[in-house]
């Protein structure tokens, strides 16, 4: 921490200068920060996934997980005996949509920041739109066979991969919760860690 950040330089020497600030985030973390605030967006009840890709330094589209557009009705359940009333046969994932959602030509070249590791679905996209890096925030479900799979394909693909811990924006969030039937605000603080997250596999 820079004690002396926003001090003037005045102050400190006689001088008019100011000391720039220090950013409190890596231009990393600013952009897993967005794929964080996609993934608040996601009506999930369970896992919620947001992905954020960059070109040349640029956010050039954001998505999280959601039902397919129009669709209100499908089920969210992770666990229902029948396929027909569980998620997955409908969801879109994080990835799907931000490469879809894209305002830019392609996404040749660009780095993916994504919540969770992409799945084998997911990893399948990736490679063929041509995205060459991929950074993610937690691996929860790297003992599932999809996810081998897609680290498979990803490593074959020379996908770049990089596991980003969680030194977190939450410092930005903040959480309700009702106490007595009043809703009272909490903060949210800084390096509070993320559940699930696992330490870097590569
Ligand atoms: O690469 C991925 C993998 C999964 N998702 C989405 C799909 C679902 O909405 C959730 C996973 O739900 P669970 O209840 O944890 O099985 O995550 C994604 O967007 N991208």
């Amino acid at each position: 921490y820079n004690f002396f950040q926003n001090i003037p330089l005045s102050d400190l020497n006689g001088s008019k200068e100011t000391l720039p600030r220090e950013p409190r985030l890596s231009l990393g973390e600013y952009f897993m920060a967005f794929a964080r605030l996609a993934a608040e967006m996601s009506r999930d009840p369970n896992t919620q996934v947001g992905a954020c890709i960059v070109k040349d330094g640029k956010i050039v589209g954001t998505g999280y997980n959601a039902m397919p557009n129009g669709c209100t009705d499908l089920p969210w359940s992770n666990d229902n005996p029948d396929w027909l009333q569980k998620k997955y046969a409908y969801v879109c994932h994080a990835e799907l949509n931000a490469i879809v959602n894209k305002f830019s030509a392609d996404v040749k070249g660009c780095t993916m920041y994504v919540t969770l590791f992409p799945c084998n679905e997911c990893a399948k996209l990736i490679i063929q739109t041509g995205i060459a890096k991929v950074v993610y925030l937690s691996d929860k479900y790297h003992d599932k066979d999809e996810m081998k799979a897609s680290k498979a394909m990803l490593k074959e693909a020379k996908v770049e991969l990089r596991y980003t811990a969680n030194k977190l924006f939450l410092f930005c969030f903040i959480h309700s919760f009702s106490v007595n039937g009043n809703r009272v605000f909490q903060a949210i603080p800084e390096g509070t860690s993320v559940k699930n997250c696992v330490k870097d596999p590569h």
